[in-house]
Order: structure tokens, then sequence, then C-alpha cells
């Protein structure tokens, strides 16, 4: 099992209840949605995952790693193995598309021409390899979205993550993006995706976890 919650509850403060009780497990090799109404939880799991957030009650592990046991040295490896995207790009504007998802390896001690050369890879992967030398507002939402994709998975994730990443996208460069989600995951990587665009996720045909407020509802498996 590569995530395992069980009954994991996350309150902001006293008075803000994001997740009840929430249990599910995902295998290795899985890709699954997770969606639900706006204020569902959905990031609140991506963001327990990432542990950018804390569990309140409960207990998750995640390749292997107990969350709530993790110490602060333990988070720069742990998060290695994790690959986030986000629905605002956070694309550093003064760096070209190539620099961009380089960073994530110099960032990691990689040397620089090995970065360029995996970032060159990845961003042939995701159809990026005539725009490597632009810099990220000469680019489409759409494009800019696979540079964010190109950046998660240069380091060869585990576990992608991603919240909403179709968000601001036609439903046709939606579909396209889904299909490199699609092709990561039978590379090997396990791709969790928080979407609220449920004709999308029917059209896929994978796993979705229903969240209505705080709570797991659905566990659906397509046959
Ligand atoms: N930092 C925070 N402080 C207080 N409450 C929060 C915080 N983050 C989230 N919440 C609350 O937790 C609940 C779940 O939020 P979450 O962002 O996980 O939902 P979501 O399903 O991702 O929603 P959306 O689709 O709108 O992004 C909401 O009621 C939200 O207001």
């Amino acid at each position: 099992m590569l995530i395992e919650f069980n009954r994991v509850s996350k309150s902001y403060g006293k008075h803000s209840k994001a997740l009840s009780d929430v249990s599910f497990t995902v295998d290795a090799g899985e890709m699954l949605f997770l969606t639900g109404h706006s204020g569902a939880g959905k990031t609140s799991i991506l963001k327990l995952i990432m542990k950018i957030e804390n569990i309140s009650y409960g207990q998750a592990k995640v390749n292997g790693f107990e969350l709530r046991q993790l110490k602060e040295q333990q988070l720069p490896a742990y998060r290695q193995s994790l690959g986030m995207i986000f629905q605002d790009h956070r694309l550093l504007e003064n760096r070209t598309i190539l620099e961009n998802v380089a960073l994530s390896l110099l960032i990691r001690g990689y040397g620089r021409s090995d970065s360029e050369k995996q970032a060159r890879v990845v961003l042939k992967q995701v159809g990026l390899e005539d725009k490597l030398d632009h810099f990220p507002d000469q680019l489409s939402s759409g494009q800019q979205q696979r540079v964010g994709i190109a950046r998660a998975i240069v380091s060869k994730p585990d576990i992608l993550l991603a919240d909403e990443p179709t968000g601001n996208l036609d439903p046709d460069l939606s579909l396209e993006l889904m299909e490199i989600f699609m092709k990561i995951n039978e590379s090997g990587t396990t791709v969790l995706i928080a979407s609220h665009d449920l004709i999308l996720i029917k059209r896929l045909r994978k796993r979705v976890l229903v969240l209505d407020s705080g709570q797991l509802i659905d566990d659906y498996r397509p046959a």
C-alpha cells in the first residue's frame, strides 16, 4: 500500500472541520481522482499528504512514512518522493521554461548539465520541446500547466499529486492534459488528482473518491 488513510480528521482551528474520519488506501501504480463540491476537503487531503498541513486525528502512512511521526529533518527526503502540481502554475517569470524545470533538480543537488538534460526529456514528454527558451508569460495557460507537470515529474516522484490541474482550461485542453497524466501513470507513477470536473473524470474511467463536507461518501471503481 502506497497511501493509507485511517480515520483521518482535519480541523483548521476550532470551528472549521475540513475532514472527518476519512479512510482509504491507494496501491502503487494506481491513478485516481478526488472529487466533491467546493470546500469538500479535496485540497486538504493533498496538503496532508504533502505534509503542508498536519493531521488532527487518525493515522496516515505514505510511501512507508507515518505522517504524524515524520520529523522536520525527514521532510525533505519524504517530499522528494512526491511531485505536486498546483492550479496556479507558480512558475518563475524571469526564468525560461527549461530553467524552471531544471531548477527542481538543481535544488536537489544535481549539476546544471544533468538537470537541463533531464528537463529536456520531460519537456519533450509534455510536448513543449520547441518552447525551451520561452518565458512563462509567452505560453498559453495550458502550456504553462504542462510546464508545471514537467517540473513535478522531472525528479521522478513515486506519487504525483495535482490540485485542479484543468481548472482554467477548455474541455479539449483538459482532456489532452489528462492524457499526459495517464501516460505518466502508465510509466509507473501513482497519480492522485483533485478535480471537480465530473464530465472529464467520467470519460477517463478511473477510480474516484468522492468527498462531501469532509466525509468520504463513495469510492467508485469502474468495472
Ligand atoms: N487554512 C484554512 N483555515 C481555515 N479553514 C480552512 C483552511 N483551509 C481550508 N479550510 C476549510 O476547510 C474546508 C475544506 O477545504 P478544502 O480546500 O480542502 O476544500 P476543496 O474541496 O479543495 O475546495 P475547492 O474545490 O473549493 O478548492 C473548507 O470548509 C475550507 O473553508
